[in-house]
Protein backbone atom coordinates (compact mmCIF):
# COMPACT_ATOMS: atom_id res chain seq x y z
CA UNK A 1 0.00 0.00 0.00
CA UNK A 2 1.25 3.44 -1.21
CA UNK A 3 1.88 5.34 2.05
CA UNK A 4 1.23 8.64 1.99
CA UNK A 5 3.59 11.68 2.53
CA UNK A 6 4.24 13.09 5.40
CA UNK A 7 2.83 16.85 5.62
CA UNK A 8 5.82 19.67 6.70
CA UNK A 9 3.93 20.57 9.68
CA UNK A 10 3.02 16.51 10.81
CA UNK A 11 3.90 15.54 13.87
CA UNK A 12 3.13 12.50 16.35
CA UNK A 13 -0.39 13.70 18.93
CA UNK A 14 -1.14 12.06 22.37
CA UNK A 15 -4.39 10.55 20.56
CA UNK A 16 -2.15 8.57 18.08
CA UNK A 17 -2.04 4.94 18.28
CA UNK A 18 1.03 3.25 18.50
CA UNK A 19 0.36 1.63 14.57
CA UNK A 20 -0.30 5.78 13.55
CA UNK A 21 3.26 6.87 15.25
CA UNK A 22 5.19 3.77 13.52
CA UNK A 23 3.77 4.62 10.07
CA UNK A 24 4.62 8.86 10.61
CA UNK A 25 7.42 7.47 11.59
CA UNK A 26 8.38 5.35 8.60
CA UNK A 27 7.18 8.30 6.00
CA UNK A 28 9.55 10.63 7.94
CA UNK A 29 12.63 8.73 7.63
CA UNK A 30 11.74 7.94 3.59
CA UNK A 31 10.97 11.76 3.56
CA UNK A 32 14.92 12.26 5.09
CA UNK A 33 16.51 9.41 2.91
CA UNK A 34 15.37 10.77 -0.36
CA UNK A 35 16.40 14.25 0.90
CA UNK A 36 19.94 12.97 1.87
CA UNK A 37 20.12 11.00 -1.45
CA UNK A 38 19.85 14.39 -3.42
CA UNK A 39 21.79 16.25 -1.55
CA UNK A 40 24.42 13.44 -2.20
CA UNK A 41 23.93 13.27 -5.78
CA UNK A 42 23.87 17.49 -5.85
CA UNK A 43 27.88 17.38 -3.91
CA UNK A 44 28.93 14.75 -6.70
CA UNK A 45 27.44 16.81 -8.92
CA UNK A 46 25.39 14.69 -10.05
CA UNK A 47 28.13 11.53 -10.33
CA UNK A 48 26.18 8.21 -9.31
CA UNK A 49 28.18 5.45 -10.37
CA UNK A 50 32.20 5.30 -10.51
CA UNK A 51 33.92 2.12 -11.52
CA UNK A 52 37.48 1.30 -10.00
CA UNK A 53 39.87 -2.00 -9.88
CA UNK A 54 38.27 -3.95 -6.97
CA UNK A 55 37.45 -5.63 -4.94
CA UNK A 56 37.20 -3.45 -1.63
CA UNK A 57 40.42 -2.13 0.04
CA UNK A 58 41.97 -2.09 -3.29
CA UNK A 59 44.11 1.29 -3.22
CA UNK A 60 42.18 2.49 -6.02
CA UNK A 61 38.58 2.09 -3.87
CA UNK A 62 40.58 3.61 -0.93
CA UNK A 63 41.30 6.57 -3.76
CA UNK A 64 37.77 6.55 -4.77
CA UNK A 65 36.27 6.98 -1.59
CA UNK A 66 38.82 10.06 -0.79
CA UNK A 67 38.24 11.48 -3.66
CA UNK A 68 34.12 11.06 -3.72
CA UNK A 69 33.47 9.75 0.27
CA UNK A 70 29.77 8.37 0.08
CA UNK A 71 28.40 10.96 -2.71
CA UNK A 72 28.62 8.19 -5.32
CA UNK A 73 28.11 4.27 -5.70
CA UNK A 74 31.35 2.98 -6.37
CA UNK A 75 31.25 -0.01 -8.20
CA UNK A 76 34.23 -2.61 -8.34
CA UNK A 77 35.14 -4.70 -11.18
CA UNK A 78 37.84 -6.90 -11.96
CA UNK A 79 40.52 -5.27 -14.35
CA UNK A 80 41.57 -1.70 -15.30
CA UNK A 81 40.41 -2.32 -18.70
CA UNK A 82 37.12 -3.30 -17.36
CA UNK A 83 37.15 0.45 -15.69
CA UNK A 84 37.45 1.61 -18.91
CA UNK A 85 34.80 -0.70 -20.80
CA UNK A 86 32.31 0.64 -17.64
CA UNK A 87 33.21 4.24 -18.60
CA UNK A 88 32.85 4.24 -22.13
CA UNK A 89 29.87 1.73 -22.48
CA UNK A 90 27.83 4.36 -20.02
CA UNK A 91 27.48 2.11 -17.22
CA UNK A 92 29.49 4.36 -14.85
CA UNK A 93 29.69 7.83 -15.37
CA UNK A 94 33.28 8.14 -13.93
CA UNK A 95 35.78 5.43 -13.61
CA UNK A 96 39.38 5.95 -11.40
CA UNK A 97 42.69 3.99 -12.80
CA UNK A 98 46.33 4.08 -11.42
CA UNK A 99 48.42 6.08 -14.52
CA UNK A 100 51.84 6.34 -12.49
CA UNK A 101 54.24 5.83 -9.40
CA UNK A 102 56.71 8.01 -8.01
CA UNK A 103 58.86 4.45 -7.27
CA UNK A 104 57.91 2.39 -10.02
CA UNK A 105 56.85 4.78 -12.60
CA UNK A 106 53.84 4.22 -15.62
CA UNK A 107 50.98 1.58 -15.59
CA UNK A 108 51.10 0.10 -18.55
CA UNK A 109 47.90 -1.52 -18.53
CA UNK A 110 46.09 1.99 -17.99
CA UNK A 111 48.01 3.72 -20.56
CA UNK A 112 47.23 0.85 -23.09
CA UNK A 113 43.10 1.11 -22.39
CA UNK A 114 43.56 4.74 -22.97
CA UNK A 115 45.55 3.62 -26.71
CA UNK A 116 41.68 1.62 -27.05
CA UNK A 117 39.38 3.07 -25.55
CA UNK A 118 37.40 6.62 -26.49
CA UNK A 119 36.98 7.79 -22.88
CA UNK A 120 38.46 11.67 -21.25
CA UNK A 121 40.51 12.00 -18.35
CA UNK A 122 39.01 14.61 -16.33
CA UNK A 123 40.89 14.19 -12.89
CA UNK A 124 43.63 13.37 -11.33
CA UNK A 125 44.09 12.28 -7.55
CA UNK A 126 47.66 11.48 -6.32
CA UNK A 127 47.49 9.12 -3.15
CA UNK A 128 50.02 8.45 -0.75
CA UNK A 129 50.68 4.38 -0.81
CA UNK A 130 51.66 2.86 2.19
CA UNK A 131 51.74 -1.31 2.08
CA UNK A 132 51.75 -3.99 4.45
CA UNK A 133 52.92 -7.60 4.42
CA UNK A 134 49.78 -9.26 5.21
CA UNK A 135 48.98 -12.88 6.32
CA UNK A 136 47.98 -15.33 9.10
CA UNK A 137 51.37 -15.15 10.42
CA UNK A 138 54.05 -16.86 11.34
CA UNK A 139 56.55 -14.96 8.78
CA UNK A 140 58.49 -17.97 8.66
CA UNK A 141 55.14 -19.87 7.45
CA UNK A 142 55.00 -18.03 3.92
CA UNK A 143 55.84 -20.00 0.97
CA UNK A 144 54.44 -17.11 -1.55
CA UNK A 145 54.13 -13.49 -1.73
CA UNK A 146 51.53 -12.26 -3.71
CA UNK A 147 50.17 -8.83 -4.99
CA UNK A 148 49.28 -6.63 -7.86
CA UNK A 149 53.35 -6.23 -10.11
CA UNK A 150 53.06 -2.38 -9.37
CA UNK A 151 53.38 -3.25 -5.42
CA UNK A 152 55.56 -5.89 -6.06
CA UNK A 153 57.75 -3.83 -7.37
CA UNK A 154 57.32 -0.76 -5.03
CA UNK A 155 58.94 -3.18 -1.94
CA UNK A 156 61.02 -5.25 -3.81
CA UNK A 157 63.82 -4.06 -2.16
CA UNK A 158 62.06 -4.61 1.56
CA UNK A 159 61.11 -8.28 0.31
CA UNK A 160 64.75 -9.22 -0.66
CA UNK A 161 65.77 -8.18 2.29
CA UNK A 162 63.29 -9.48 4.67
CA UNK A 163 62.43 -12.32 2.75
CA UNK A 164 65.10 -13.50 0.43
CA UNK A 165 64.06 -16.57 -2.00
CA UNK A 166 60.46 -16.61 -1.02
CA UNK A 167 58.62 -16.62 -4.46
CA UNK A 168 56.35 -13.48 -5.84
CA UNK A 169 53.63 -14.26 -7.60
CA UNK A 170 51.61 -11.48 -9.52
CA UNK A 171 47.79 -10.76 -9.25
CA UNK A 172 44.82 -8.93 -10.37
CA UNK A 173 44.60 -6.20 -7.51
CA UNK A 174 46.38 -6.45 -3.76
CA UNK A 175 42.89 -6.56 -2.33
CA UNK A 176 42.27 -9.61 -4.11
CA UNK A 177 45.73 -10.84 -3.69
CA UNK A 178 44.71 -10.29 0.15
CA UNK A 179 41.36 -12.39 -0.29
CA UNK A 180 43.51 -15.38 -1.56
CA UNK A 181 45.79 -14.70 1.86
CA UNK A 182 42.76 -15.18 3.84
CA UNK A 183 42.05 -18.57 2.42
CA UNK A 184 45.76 -20.49 1.97
CA UNK A 185 48.23 -19.93 5.57
CA UNK A 186 51.34 -20.26 3.14
CA UNK A 187 50.64 -17.08 0.75
CA UNK A 188 51.39 -13.41 2.27
CA UNK A 189 49.97 -10.34 0.52
CA UNK A 190 51.37 -6.87 0.25
CA UNK A 191 48.02 -4.95 0.35
CA UNK A 192 46.33 -2.10 2.30
CA UNK A 193 45.92 -2.21 6.33
CA UNK A 194 42.25 -2.00 5.32
CA UNK A 195 42.35 -4.88 3.50
CA UNK A 196 43.64 -6.82 6.02
CA UNK A 197 41.72 -6.05 8.38
CA UNK A 198 38.62 -7.07 6.15
CA UNK A 199 40.16 -10.37 5.87
CA UNK A 200 40.74 -10.58 9.40
CA UNK A 201 44.65 -10.90 8.41
CA UNK A 202 47.59 -9.96 10.78
CA UNK A 203 49.83 -7.31 9.95
CA UNK A 204 52.99 -9.14 9.66
CA UNK A 205 55.02 -5.87 8.73
CA UNK A 206 54.15 -2.10 8.30
CA UNK A 207 54.99 0.23 5.61
CA UNK A 208 57.46 -1.96 3.19
CA UNK A 209 57.13 0.21 0.39
CA UNK A 210 60.76 0.94 -0.68
CA UNK A 211 60.59 4.88 -0.67
CA UNK A 212 58.64 6.00 2.20
CA UNK A 213 56.99 9.25 0.13
CA UNK A 214 55.52 6.82 -2.45
CA UNK A 215 53.06 8.45 -3.96
CA UNK A 216 50.50 6.54 -6.84
CA UNK A 217 48.57 9.16 -9.34
CA UNK A 218 45.43 8.12 -9.88
CA UNK A 219 43.52 9.59 -13.33
CA UNK A 220 39.55 10.18 -13.11
CA UNK A 221 38.07 8.97 -16.68
CA UNK A 222 34.92 10.13 -17.68
CA UNK A 223 33.14 11.20 -21.11
CA UNK A 224 34.22 14.06 -21.71
CA UNK A 225 37.24 16.55 -20.02
CA UNK A 226 36.83 18.97 -17.17
CA UNK A 227 36.11 22.74 -17.14
CA UNK A 228 39.32 25.03 -17.15
CA UNK A 229 39.52 26.06 -13.24
CA UNK A 230 43.53 28.37 -13.91
CA UNK A 231 45.72 25.26 -12.30
CA UNK A 232 44.67 22.64 -15.10
CA UNK A 233 46.64 20.11 -17.23
CA UNK A 234 46.36 18.27 -20.45
CA UNK A 235 47.19 15.17 -21.33
CA UNK A 236 47.66 14.26 -25.05
CA UNK A 237 48.58 10.52 -27.09
CA UNK A 238 50.24 10.55 -30.33
CA UNK A 239 51.76 8.73 -33.09
CA UNK A 240 54.96 10.36 -34.55
CA UNK A 241 55.95 8.95 -37.79
CA UNK A 242 59.56 6.64 -37.59
CA UNK A 243 61.90 9.07 -38.82
CA UNK A 244 64.64 11.04 -37.88
CA UNK A 245 64.03 14.49 -36.06
CA UNK A 246 60.28 13.65 -35.64
CA UNK A 247 60.12 13.75 -32.54
CA UNK A 248 62.35 16.57 -31.70
CA UNK A 249 59.83 18.59 -34.25
CA UNK A 250 56.36 17.72 -32.22
CA UNK A 251 58.45 19.00 -29.18
CA UNK A 252 59.29 22.25 -30.71
CA UNK A 253 55.73 23.06 -30.77
CA UNK A 254 55.41 22.95 -26.85
CA UNK A 255 58.60 24.98 -26.77
CA UNK A 256 57.25 28.07 -29.03
CA UNK A 257 53.90 28.04 -26.98
CA UNK A 258 56.17 28.03 -23.79
CA UNK A 259 54.21 25.01 -22.22
CA UNK A 260 55.73 23.14 -19.76
CA UNK A 261 55.53 19.35 -19.71
CA UNK A 262 55.00 17.55 -16.40
CA UNK A 263 55.12 13.72 -17.85
CA UNK A 264 56.40 11.83 -21.39
CA UNK A 265 55.80 8.44 -21.60
CA UNK A 266 56.03 6.62 -24.85
CA UNK A 267 55.20 2.55 -25.50
CA UNK A 268 54.58 0.15 -28.04
CA UNK A 269 50.81 0.56 -29.94
CA UNK A 270 50.01 -2.98 -28.79
CA UNK A 271 50.37 -5.65 -31.04
CA UNK A 272 52.18 -3.57 -33.52
CA UNK A 273 55.86 -4.76 -32.24
CA UNK A 274 57.36 -7.69 -33.82
CA UNK A 275 59.01 -10.57 -31.96
CA UNK A 276 63.03 -9.39 -32.48
CA UNK A 277 61.45 -6.00 -31.16
CA UNK A 278 62.60 -4.05 -34.45
CA UNK A 279 60.34 -2.07 -36.12
CA UNK A 280 56.98 -1.38 -34.24
CA UNK A 281 54.76 1.38 -33.69
CA UNK A 282 54.79 3.88 -30.83
CA UNK A 283 52.29 6.05 -28.33
CA UNK A 284 53.79 9.03 -26.96
CA UNK A 285 52.00 10.43 -24.04
CA UNK A 286 52.15 13.47 -22.77
CA UNK A 287 51.47 16.07 -19.99
CA UNK A 288 51.50 19.61 -19.95
CA UNK A 289 50.50 23.07 -18.11
CA UNK A 290 47.82 24.23 -19.02
CA UNK A 291 43.71 23.37 -20.35
CA UNK A 292 43.16 22.87 -23.73
CA UNK A 293 40.57 26.06 -24.04
CA UNK A 294 43.36 27.86 -23.46
CA UNK A 295 44.69 29.84 -27.10
CA UNK A 296 48.53 28.59 -26.52
CA UNK A 297 47.00 25.04 -25.96
CA UNK A 298 45.17 25.20 -28.53
CA UNK A 299 47.71 26.61 -31.07
CA UNK A 300 50.27 23.80 -29.77
CA UNK A 301 47.87 21.05 -30.23
CA UNK A 302 46.69 22.02 -33.89
CA UNK A 303 50.24 22.84 -34.90
CA UNK A 304 51.36 19.19 -33.36
CA UNK A 305 48.32 17.38 -35.18
CA UNK A 306 49.67 18.60 -38.49
CA UNK A 307 53.13 16.61 -37.40
CA UNK A 308 51.11 13.42 -36.30
CA UNK A 309 49.79 9.81 -37.75
CA UNK A 310 47.22 10.27 -35.17
CA UNK A 311 46.53 12.88 -31.98
CA UNK A 312 44.01 12.61 -29.52
CA UNK A 313 43.40 15.27 -26.66
CA UNK A 314 42.73 13.02 -23.61
CA UNK A 315 41.27 15.76 -21.51
CA UNK A 316 41.88 18.96 -19.38
CA UNK A 317 41.76 18.87 -15.45
CA UNK A 318 41.99 20.24 -12.59
CA UNK A 319 45.89 19.90 -10.87
CA UNK A 320 45.06 17.28 -7.83
CA UNK A 321 46.60 17.60 -4.31
CA UNK A 322 47.96 14.49 -2.33
CA UNK A 323 45.29 12.38 -0.67
CA UNK A 324 45.88 9.91 2.55
O1 LIG B 1 45.84 -3.31 -6.68
C1 LIG B 1 45.45 -2.22 -6.19
O2 LIG B 1 45.19 -2.07 -5.00
C2 LIG B 1 45.31 -1.07 -7.08
O3 LIG B 1 44.49 -0.21 -6.84
C3 LIG B 1 46.26 -0.95 -8.25
C4 LIG B 1 47.59 -0.26 -7.91
C5 LIG B 1 48.42 -0.07 -9.22
O4 LIG B 1 48.29 -0.84 -10.16
O5 LIG B 1 49.27 0.85 -9.22
C6 LIG B 1 47.32 1.07 -7.32
C7 LIG B 1 48.14 1.64 -6.40
C8 LIG B 1 49.36 0.96 -5.90
O6 LIG B 1 50.40 1.54 -6.61
C9 LIG B 1 49.34 -0.51 -6.19
C10 LIG B 1 48.43 -1.07 -7.01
Amino acid sequence: MAKKAPSKTESPTPEMGARERLDLLDRQIADALAQRQALVAQLAGGVRRVAYLGPEDSFSHLTALERFGEAADLVPVATIHAVFEEVAGGSCELGVVPLENSTHGRVTDTLEAFAGTAVAICGEAPMRIHHCLLGQGPRSAIGRVVSKPQALAQCSHWLAEHLPGVETVPYGSTSDAARLASEDPSVAAIASKQAGHRHGLEVLAPNIEDQKDNVTRFAVIGPKAAAPTGDDKTALMFELAHEPGALADGMAVFKKEQLNLTWIESFPIPGSRTADLSGGRYLFFVELVGHQDDAGVGRAVASLGEKCLQLRVLGSYARGKVLG
